[in-house]
């Protein structure tokens, strides 16, 4: 069963007219979806949509196939890292447990060893100003994982990053979800790192889901025939196959 499922979800901002029409997609359990599209196309508005923080004016989200009751489910990571400078690293991650109680031991441990995961061993008591923008994304992601929700919401994640760091992160993100068999919802604006981390790939323009792209297993190796021909899908999806030929 999907774990996620909007269903026919159309959305308009008070006031302006609608900027999410009509889409359904499904995100099975253990599956990454990723969503590409231009900028303004409604990106953000329908992870938000699938979050709870926005209600639909038409359709339904559903988790396992029913109205969402619980959001704690639900790990968020946004474009920036949103750390709170007064906290250590450690205070950090561990601030979905305190919004609710008094960390234990045991969660302490889950924070460092979520930390040790994504490259991060002994950065614990730092501050986040103490830290590069990519170190910063780690831990934004591990503060996400930390309750191990079985769906998580990323925002373009690693858009502020380098290249290199972003090829990093994208590789840690896929070895812990896919450890702890998350479901994810993928927004960004960069093909390749769509497919790469994509089991499918949909294309928004303009509001509504044009096309979802299905990435073979062996399309997730960079630099191979197959890479580039999910690439070029997205591409002409997008409408950027003359741009590229110009
Ligand atoms: N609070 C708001 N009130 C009115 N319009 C909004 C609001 N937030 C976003 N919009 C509009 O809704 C449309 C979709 O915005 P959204 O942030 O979902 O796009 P996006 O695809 O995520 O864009 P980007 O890739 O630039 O982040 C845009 O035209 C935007 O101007």
């Amino acid at each position: 069963m999907s774990f996620l499922q909007l269903q026919g979800v159309s959305f308009g901002y008070p006031g302006f007219p609608p900027v999410v029409d009509d889409v359904s997609l499904s995100v099975g359990a253990g599956e990454i979806r990723c969503l590409v599209g231009r900028s303004g196309c409604g990106k953000t508005t329908l992870l938000k949509l699938a979050a709870g923080l926005l209600a639909p004016a038409r359709g339904r989200v559903l988790l396992r196939g029913a109205a969402p009751d619980d959001r704690r489910e639900v790990g968020f990571v946004f474009q920036s890292a949103t750390l709170l400078d007064w906290l250590t690293v450690r205070a950090n991650v561990l601030l979905p447990v305190s919004l609710q109680r008094r960390p234990a031991r045991q969660d302490e441990q889950a924070a460092d060893a979520l930390l040790a995961q994504l490259g991060l061993a002994g950065f614990g008591p730092r501050y986040p100003r103490q830290l590069s923008g990519g170190q910063q994304s780690r831990v934004a992601l591990a503060r996400a994982l930390l309750l191990q929700p079985p769906l998580l919401l990323l925002d373009e994640p690693f858009a502020a990053l380098d290249a290199i760091t972003r090829e990093e992160l994208q590789r840690d993100l896929l070895r812990v979800v896919r450890t702890g068999g998350t479901s994810v919802l993928f927004v960004t604006h960069d093909i390749a790192e769509a497919v790469f981390l994509g089991d499918q790939v949909s294309v928004i323009a303009g509001g509504r889901l044009v096309r979802t792209v299905d990435v073979a297993p062996e399309a997730r190796t960079r630099d191979t025939p197959a890479f580039g021909r999910a690439c070029a899908d997205v591409r002409e999806a997008l409408g950027l196959e003359e741009a590229a030929c110009a």
